[in-house]
């Protein structure tokens, strides 16, 4: 390293120091790119000669004569022309500018091919030039200055000058608008950080709570107007948590960015964006591995949206869209550290003024005043946001306490469905991919996660290690461009105009989605219809091994919760599963009178949680609301199997959803000739189920049921197959399966008569 460039280093912290701003009064001016340098930190910093020795230091060139400089932000060593890129990446990276090291024709042939840099001895005009190739049409603070070019000559060593022309890469260019609003948001993050300008570390990370806050709502609020439309008109919501308080909320990375999808309101002109309060960000990075998207409706008080995004991050949506991950608030309560749980206070709501404009749009804004309500207290969130920061954790005065309790655990499950939301086609991505390899996704296969949630519907708990994720939840590098996955997620108004078309478009797309999930892990992970089975589907590693051991303890575990059924031999031998234990929840049919009875055992939470699942990722199952589970318990051991039959066809719905626990099996699908066409099956098949069906070799049809699969029958696989699973056929020793079904509430005496 050069004297220079170690000059450079040693002295970051005083140009850091040098590009702070005082907290009061107008926000200051963002510095100039060419303030980075020597040109403008003079500027910058008339009257403080002693300083410009060290700024002259801060810039310094590579072998090829590029110009670099330490980012102000976090020293860390960045592309001079790529400096706001990087300020806008949240200084997650650090960009490289492509070097088109051979001229166009004609372009600056005469010119030597390299020459020691000297101050002054390039024509003016040639400097400019240059200068104007750099960053075009986006950078403007690099292309324009002239005091850059200045600063390049006089402070580099003296490296052999090639004749470099900047191009930005096609993601720079995708980026590159960014830099505009980095620019307004800026302003006001400087005057927020006016306490911290002695400390030579990197700032963000010294905000308290109440100023990431702030800057929270500073960058939302100036997300708006020109950027609204970027925002598709969108909501933007950053979550922060007193409970965490240690100041990591904001930069690189390190930020709670919970990003509501953009298209929970349907008019373009209208935009709420909050910070919520009191969640944790980390509780984003608890729930994003585990994959448990919710479909709670963006707008409804106590659903929070969350991404592992900092606040830079979250002001460009092209990269965050396709991380949005839906969390329920109790999720993200759970991921607080067990110290930090609080009870859950009502949410609070900091709304930026500008934000609520326009009129008041679906779910979220349907009453006028509240709008209004909103944007005061956002205006003087934002306002106060520049105040310094009072000591102690006294939140901010200007709370919006929205009079919404947290809905209970509960209750959580029914609101996709009682709040009447019905979700454009943008609104759940199940992918986080395309930006995949960003770090703060969280998102990654190795991420740490939690499992399951314990009997009142909390996370009991990180697990220790990592869990490998299931690329269909978590699908990296592959699925950006995949709108099919837009047919995936909820669709709480089932029964709505044009559903059926929409419910035949997402099984179209089912196959596509899983498939090229699957092809991301380079795995075949589902196949989907089985071509010589129609309407039979296979989704390997539905759960992750460690829901798998949660599933099975909750199966196995001796004390009987009150919404839990024991393991009883209630199907030993007379019925279906021969040879097996079995236990059920919800309501239960009863075959014989043709009717059902009341809820017994409700679905436990762990199986909600995993119907909530289906709905949000499988298209062919979000409509699917079981109100019934059997498991059913089989020992190779103990010789057990399972009778070919047909799931009782006038109790049980359309769906039949198997999910494999602890082992595998083959099921063996043979068609029952009869059940294809005509006439209504239902009343003779109890009598058809216990005969033999008549098939010939080429009917049977052999499915492997792997481990932690869910298999979903419908169709002519659900109506016109049995289906049954030998005791030769037990892979493994033991094997569990949850069987979901909705049971029509048929009263006994109609079914009677
Ligand atoms: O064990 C299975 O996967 C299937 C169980 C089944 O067919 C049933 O419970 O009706
Ligand atoms: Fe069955």
């Amino acid at each position: 390293m050069s004297s220079k460039q170690a000059r450079g280093r040693q002295g970051l912290p005083t140009g850091q120091q040098q590009l702070s701003f005082g907290g009061e009064g107008p926000a200051p001016k963002r510095p100039k790119l060419s303030e980075l340098g020597n040109g403008g930190l003079q500027r910058q910093h008339h009257g403080h000669e002693d300083r410009q020795p060290q700024s002259n230091a801060l810039l310094h060139r590579d072998a090829t004569g590029s110009s670099f400089t330490a980012c102000p932000v976090c020293g860390k060593h960045v592309p001079l022309l790529c400096i706001n890129l990087h300020l806008d990446l949240g200084c997650a990276q650090v960009p490289t500018p492509t070097a088109v090291t051979a001229a166009a024709p004609g372009e600056r042939r005469s010119r030597a091919p390299a020459r020691p840099v000297q101050q002054g001895t390039e024509p003016q005009s040639q400097r400019r030039a240059e200068g104007k190739q750099a960053l075009p049409g986006a950078n403007g603070a690099a292309a324009d200055d002239d005091a850059e070019d200045d600063a390049v000559a006089t402070t580099g060593p003296e490296h052999p000058r090639s004749s470099p022309r900047w191009e930005l890469s096609p993601e720079q260019q995708q980026l590159a608008p960014l830099h505009s609003r980095r620019l307004a948001v800026e302003a006001r993050e400087q005057g927020l950080l006016a306490g911290a300008e002695d400390t030579p570390e990197p700032k963000f990370p010294l905000l308290g709570l109440r100023q990431q806050m702030a800057v929270a709502a500073a960058a939302i609020s100036a997300g708006s107007g020109a950027g609204a439309q970027r925002y598709g008109g969108g909501h933007a919501i950053l979550a922060y948590s007193p409970a965490s308080g240690d100041g990591r909320g904001l930069g690189a990375g390190g930020g709670t960015t919970a990003a509501a999808p953009s298209s929970c309101c349907n008019r373009d002109d209208t935009g709420v964006r909050c910070v919520l309060e009191p969640r944790t960000r980390f509780s984003l990075q608890g729930a994003l591995p585990r994959g448990l998207p919710t479909a709670a409706p963006p707008c409804l008080p106590g659903t929070v949206f969350a991404s592992s995004y900092s606040a830079q991050t979250l002001l460009e949506p092209q990269l965050h869209r396709h991380r949005t991950h839906l969390a329920k608030p109790h999720e993200l309560q759970d991921a607080t550290p067990a110290a930090a749980r609080q009870p859950a206070p009502p949410l609070r709501l900091f709304v930026d003024a500008t934000a609520v404009r326009g009129s008041p749009c679906c779910t979220c804004l349907k009453d006028t005043a509240m709008s209004t309500a909103l944007a005061a207290a956002a205006s003087t969130a934002v306002d106060r946001g520049r105040d310094p920061a009072p000591a102690g954790p006294s939140p901010p005065a200007a709370v919006l306490e929205v009079p919404v309790e947290m809905p209970p655990v509960e209750a959580l499950w029914q609101v996709p469905h009682s709040a009447g939301f019905k979700p454009s086609s943008d609104s759940y991505h199940l992918s986080n991919s395309d930006h995949g390899g960003d770090s703060s996704s969280g998102g990654g296969a190795s991420a740490s996660c939690r499992h399951g949630l314990n009997e009142h519907g909390l996370d009991p708990g990180p697990v220790a290690g990592n869990i490998p994720l299931h690329p269909m939840f978590l699908p990296r590098g592959a699925v950006a461009s995949r709108r099919v996955c837009t047919t995936w997620g909820p669709k709480p108004a089932c029964r709505q105009e044009g559903a059926e078309e929409e419910e035949e478009a997402a099984r179209a797309a089912v196959p596509e989605v899983i498939a090229e999930a699957a092809a991301v892990a380079g795995e075949m992970r589902a196949e989907v219809s089985h071509p010589a089975l129609e309407g039979q589907y296979l989704v390997l590693e539905f759960v992750t091994p460690a829901e798998e051991a949660e599933l099975l303890a909750m199966c196995d575990d001796p004390v009987l919760k009150p919404s839990w059924s024991p393991w009883i031999g209630q199907m030993y031998g007379n019925a279906t599963a021969q040879k097996t234990r079995g236990k059920r929840w919800g309501v239960l049919p009863d075959y014989h009178r043709r009717g059902v009875a009341p809820v017994e055992h409700p679905l436990p939470p762990l199986l909600r949680i995993l119907t909530e699942r289906m709905r949000v990722q499988v298209g062919l199952l979000r409509c699917f609301q079981p109100n019934e589970a059997n498991a059913i318990d089989y020992w190779r051991s103990r010789g057990s199997w399972l009778r070919p039959h047909v799931d009782d066809r006038i109790l049980s719905g359309d769906l039949i959803v198997n999910l494999s626990l602890g082992g595998a099996a083959v099921m063996t699908f043979a068609r029952e000739r009869d059940k294809d066409e005509g006439g209504h099956p239902g009343l003779q098949q109890h009598q058809q189920q216990q005969q033999h069906p008549r098939q010939s070799a080429g009917d049977e049809v052999r499915v492997r049921l792997a481990p932690r699969s869910l298999q979903i029958l419908s169709r002519a696989a659900r109506y016109s197959y049995t289906h049954a699973i030998a005791a030769s056929d037990l892979l493994d020793a033991r094997r569990v399966s949850i069987t979901f079904r909705r049971s029509e509430l048929r009263p006994f005496e109609r079914a009677e008569r």
